[in-house]
């Protein structure tokens, strides 16, 4: 049974159609890079995915259940980290588990001895062990989002989505968090899903490629099938400088 099955899945806000008739289905375990022009839907396939919206047709399903509301069991990972900066890496961390401990004992900091140690075997994913009690407002960009992977670790979902998560981070940065996120996902067999901008990193770290372009899907396919007819339908009338960048490096 594949880990996530999308089903003729629409997406409209009144008159506009935010995504249009798209399926696929991704096995246990696959690192999908979602591509496509800003627009172009990847924000509500991931918010469908988390049941955060609902459809207005089709179905998504992790596993055998199909998704009819919010999940605890799904990790997202934002663009904007959303740490809180006054509290260590450790407790931001940790923060991962409320889902199942509940907002009144996290904050009487009653956190189980599994909780805890899930934390810091989080940090350990992201190489940031070593930082786990240093407060994250004194972090990098990159360490911060990196803390943001921790958290979402905690929770132990069955699918981790991100959200452009190093749309803000210089390319280094970028590179070293997307780094780390493929080692999480690929030391726990985690399906994730993530949506870039960036082509020439996500070239470096999917599995797999699905593309975006007004609602549709355009593309479903491995590294060697992106090829520059590939991403040049993608971002087919994009003239933003991503676009262009992400022409450059399909060429
Ligand atoms: N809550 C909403 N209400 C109305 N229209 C929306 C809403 N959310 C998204 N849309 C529209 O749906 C379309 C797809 O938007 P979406 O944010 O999913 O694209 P995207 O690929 O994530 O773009 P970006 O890279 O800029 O975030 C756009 O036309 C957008 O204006």
């Amino acid at each position: 049974m594949p880990a996530v099955s999308v089903e003729n899945l629409t997406k409209r806000y009144g008159d506009t159609v935010a995504l249009d008739d798209v399926s696929f289905q991704i096995p246990d375990g696959e690192f999908v890079v979602l591509l496509g022009p800003s627009g172009a839907g990847k924000s509500t396939l991931l918010r469908l995915l988390n049941g955060l919206t609902t459809p207005t047709e089709g179905s998504v399903s992790i596993g055998d259940e199909e998704i009819t509301g919010r999940r605890d069991d799904i990790g997202m990972v934002f663009q904007m980290h959303y740490i809180i900066e006054t509290m260590s890496a450790y407790r931001n961390a940790l923060t991962g588990a409320l889902s199942r401990t509940g907002l009144l004992d996290s904050v009487l900091t009653w956190y189980e001895r599994e909780d805890k140690l899930a934390a810091l075997d989080a940090l350990e994913t992201v190489g940031l062990l070593d930082e786990a009690q240093q407060r994250a407002g004194s972090m990098s960009g990159g360490q911060k989002q990196r803390v943001g992977i921790a958290r979402a670790l905690v929770q132990q979902p069955n699918l981790l989505l991100a959200d452009e998560p190093v749309a803000s981070l210089d390319p280094k940065a970028a590179e070293e968090v997307m780094s780390y996120m493929k080692r999480a996902a690929r030391e726990r067999n985690l399906t994730t899903i993530a949506s870039l901008h960036q082509v020439e990193i996500a070239r470096e770290f999917g599995d797999r490629y699905i593309g975006l372009r007004d609602g549709g899907l355009v593309f479903d396919g491995g590294k060697d099938d992106l090829t520059m007819d590939v991403v040049d339908e993608i971002y087919y009338d994009d003239d933003s400088p991503e676009a262009d960048l992400a022409r450059e490096v399909a060429k």
